[in-house]
């Protein structure tokens, strides 16, 4: 059974700390006046985006490359100006202040970069940079030296070494005196941006525990971002799933792990290298480019490469047909076979035969068009007739699902959930 619901209500209520409602950060890429005045130069990097922390949970981000995760997290922390959308910081709406306001609230969220050496000062010994932020902020002042050490004492690192230089510390090391800088002002909030992925595995999984350790003792709520699934479901209470800009599903650990309902999530899950290779895992389920964040598609970002698009309800296929009808028009779309004969084509897409009706008319025309080389045409007739008509296309997938492991709520951007589609993605009678 499923709800529709807008995003905004998929929050939940309680002990909030953080509220992002309807973020958005768009880059206006190349130069001159013109450029902005036309759509096709904006890039969408984060397109509508609402979610909430709670105080002293682990949300984890995960996302191919460049879905906009780094964008998100600089826009939360308003290193970026929002394009248009709203964050909340306990209660308080960071447009809303400015100067001294926002400069005391920035001491409660801080951030750490996945790359330890890149951020750390070569000439300035560990203890000093540590202190930092102290300085900056003005806090500690008579017991920098003094707070420093027991912080470096805190992640794990020796407090003697307070006067040596990064370059004499491993990776992990640094990435510790990293987590010491950010603890220096006493933040509530730290957004961890890949920050153990520079790290060989058994590094890495000493440094994220050492950052549970460290979040129980110092009441920390962290958003933690990575492309790494595994350390996303050892981290995290809750996890987002981010594509294409937006967020795709959000639901506790467990129940996203055990219980995808977005296929995108179903397919980075099935992409997880499988340690027993006798163990089945489907790979390379991921079919298809990302699309570009400057032309996203319709509706559904994903639909473009979902293999669960739903067939548009104008044509009368059985779902055999229609999963015969999207293999066709994806092998159509990536050139993936060559036209020896009609009759391989037709034998290799569509053994009991080409569905009758208007969309195996369609079908028809597209094989037609295809051995006659124009392959452009063969594209856009499939195109527009089949996967720009699927309900994916027409309308932005919101739906809360119900959630089978623990107690809190699930939010799926997948129209599979709306009422009258059945799981295999066809229509249901009546
Ligand atoms: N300053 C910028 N100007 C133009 N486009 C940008 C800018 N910063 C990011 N982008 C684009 O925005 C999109 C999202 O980038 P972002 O770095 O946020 O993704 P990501 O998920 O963090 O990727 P990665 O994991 O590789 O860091 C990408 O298409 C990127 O090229």
């Amino acid at each position: 059974m499923s709800e529709t619901v807008t995003h905004r209500e998929t929050a939940e209520a309680g002990d909030r700390l953080l509220r992002v409602d309807g973020l958005s950060k768009f880059f206006t890429q190349g130069s001159g006046i013109l450029s902005s005045f036309f759509d096709n130069d904006v890039v969408k990097a984060v397109d509508d985006v609402s979610f909430d922390i709670r105080a002293g949970e682990t949300l984890g981000l995960v996302g191919e490359s460049g879905c906009g995760k780094s964008t998100l997290a600089r826009t939360v922390l308003r290193l970026l100006e929002p394009t248009t959308g709203s964050v909340y910081f306990k209660g308080v709406d960071l447009a809303d202040i400015g100067g001294e306001e926002l400069r005391s609230m920035r001491e409660d969220m801080q951030m750490i970069f996945q790359d330890p050496q890149a951020s750390l000062d070569p000439r300035m010994k560990v203890g000093p940079i540590v202190e930092e932020p102290m300085k900056a902020h003005d806090l500690y002042e008579g017991e920098r030296e003094e707070r420093a050490r027991m912080l470096l004492e805190k992640v794990g690192l020796d407090p003697q070494h307070y006067n040596r230089y990064p370059h004499q510390f491993s990776g992990g090391q640094r990435q510790r005196v990293n987590l010491a800088r950010a603890l220096s002002v006493n933040p509530d909030f730290i957004v961890c941006d890949e920050p153990t992925s520079a790290l060989d595995a058994s590094i890495q999984a000493q440094v994220l525990n050492t950052m549970r350790d460290l979040q129980d003792e110092f009441g920390l709520t962290y958003l933690f971002i990575s492309h790494d699934l595994s350390v996303i479901r050892h981290i995290s209470d809750r996890v987002a799933v981010m594509y294409l800009g937006q967020l795709v599903e959000l639901a506790e650990t467990d129940e996203l792990f055990e219980n995808p309902e977005h296929p995108y999530t179903e397919a980075l899950l099935q992409s997880i290298p499988v340690p027993d290779p006798r163990a089945s895992g489907k790979r390379g389920v991921l079919e298809g480019d990302v699309p570009s964040p400057i032309d996203p598609p319709s509706g559904c970002r994903f639909r473009t490469r979902c293999p669960k698009l739903i067939a548009p309800a104008e044509y009368d296929f059985t779902q055999e047909e229609w999963a015969a009808v999207r293999r066709f028009t994806r092998a159509v779309q990536r050139r993936t076979f060559e036209v020896e004969s009609e009759t391989r084509v037709r034998h290799e897409f569509f053994p009991t035969g080409v569905p009758g009706g208007d969309g195996g008319a369609v079908v028809e025309r597209a094989i037609e068009a295809i051995l006659d080389a124009r392959w452009d045409d063969a594209e856009s007739l499939l195109r527009e007739s089949f996967a720009d008509q699927s309900p994916c296309a027409r309308e932005l997938p919101e739906y809360e699902v119900e959630a089978e492991r623990g107690t809190g709520r699930h939010y799926a951007a997948c129209h599979l959930h709306a009422d009258g589609v059945d799981e295999t993605g066809g229509e249901l009678d009546g």
